[in-house]
């Protein structure tokens, strides 16, 4: 029978051996980072680290083995270039530039853009996070919003981006990427949707059902008690609101907030909810300017990688050498390059912290492209 105890100490003195050998690594890491400082050289040299893996898995005693060592010197050349990039961020500015610190956001008579119509959903989220003291208006679709703001002719737009039953706004996660547009804060409103008609009007009256698509994939499980109703998609929820008051068809319905329903003197025909309680969309506040607020919390990038095995993880190592948190992750198909993505991360973090910096720092140099989106 061997013995366990004899065993275990020589496991630890090799560990002992390990621990000292990759302190040496390290050091010698930090000479490398230096010469790259000094000679501008990417910190990355993927053909270096390819031979290296070829070279140590060919001279393995076994398969299983040569996938052991490889694992092992892939992670720690991971762990040597986030210590590369750690000493790059000291000498690294650029990222940050044109960033503008404040207390608070500017508001004073700030003009506040969101798509639909008054009674929408969006406004709802604008007077919630802006209060009452700025100018609101509101256009046809999200990407009037966004240029209209682009090009300076307003101060914020109201964005929804996601929703807790229906998903994510894909159209708005393309378009912020089109346009010199900077998040800047966010805004959590629950919604309750409501199934509106024409005053005198009763449920069963009802074939046709009026709304935004999102609003709609919300009430799924509702609509489904309602087989032969036609769903019918508009722009917003406020706009089918407007259209069954317009057309004053009692046959028509249509799916919007109470306020909505209140400015088109429409009337409530369903009493149960017609989504989940927890039903809520989370929009975003959008800027010209690269404004950061004080307290700022939320980090919010974008990136695209090469497309190769791994590519990922070695980026999201990044946030988890730095101790980040990642609180989401989309990706989005690249357009003209068939089944490629780009990836949207939301983590916790302030630009101004060490570990943020890093942790980008380590991002950009290995991704393809990288966008900082807003700090809010
Ligand atoms: C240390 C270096 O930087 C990176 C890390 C490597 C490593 O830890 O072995 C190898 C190549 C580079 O991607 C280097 O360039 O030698």
């Amino acid at each position: 029978m061997p013995d366990l105890e004899k065993i275990r100490d020589e496991i630890d003195s090799i560990d002992g051996q390990i621990q000292k050998l990759f302190e040496r690594r390290m050091n010698l890491t930090g000479e490398v980072a230096e010469y790259k400082i000094a000679t501008g050289k990417p910190v990355f040299d993927q053909d270096r680290e390819n031979k290296k893996l070829e070279c140590i898995s060919e001279s393995a005693s076994s398969d299983f083995n040569a996938k052991g060592i490889c694992e092992i010197l892939r992670q720690t050349m991971s762990i040597s270039r986030i210590r590369q990039y750690q000493m790059l961020a000291e000498h690294e500015d650029d990222l940050f530039s044109g960033y503008i610190q404040l207390e608070h956001l500017p508001v004073q008579e700030a003009q506040v853009i969101y798509q639909g119509l008054e009674g929408a959903y969006a406004s709802e989220a604008a007077k919630k996070f802006f209060g009452k003291c700025v100018n609101t208006a509101h256009v046809g679709t999200w990407e009037e919003a966004i240029q209209i703001v682009s090009k300076k002719q307003a101060d914020y737009a109201v964005l929804p981006i996601e929703n807790s039953t229906a998903g994510i706004v894909q159209d708005i996660y393309d378009l912020i990427l089109e346009y010199p547009v900077y998040i800047v804060g966010e805004q959590i409103l629950p919604i309750e949707h409501e199934l509106l008609g024409l005053p005198g009007a009763d449920i069963s009256d009802v074939r046709t059902v009026f709304s935004h698509p999102q609003a709609l994939a919300q009430c799924k499980e509702y609509l489904k008690e309602h087989p032969d109703w036609e769903q019918r998609k508009l722009l917003n929820t406020a706009v089918a609101a407007r259209k069954v008051a317009d057309d004053k068809d009692i046959r028509q319905a249509a799916i919007a907030s109470h306020s909505a329903g209140e400015l088109f003197g429409l009337q409530r025909l369903e009493e149960k909810r017609l989504s989940t309680e927890k039903n809520s969309t989370r929009f975003i506040i959008i800027s010209n300017q690269k404004y950061i607020v004080k307290n700022a919390e939320k980090i919010s990038i974008c990136f695209e990688l090469p497309h190769k095995s791994g590519s990922l993880y070695h980026a999201l190592s990044n946030l988890i050498y730095n101790d980040l948190n990642m609180t989401k992750i989309e990706s989005r198909p690249i357009r003209d390059r068939n089944f490629e993505y780009r990836f949207f991360l939301d983590f916790e973090g302030n630009l101004s912290e060490p570990e943020v910096k890093n942790a980008l720092i380590g991002i950009q140099n290995e991704a393809d492209e990288l966008y900082i989106l807003g700090n809010y």
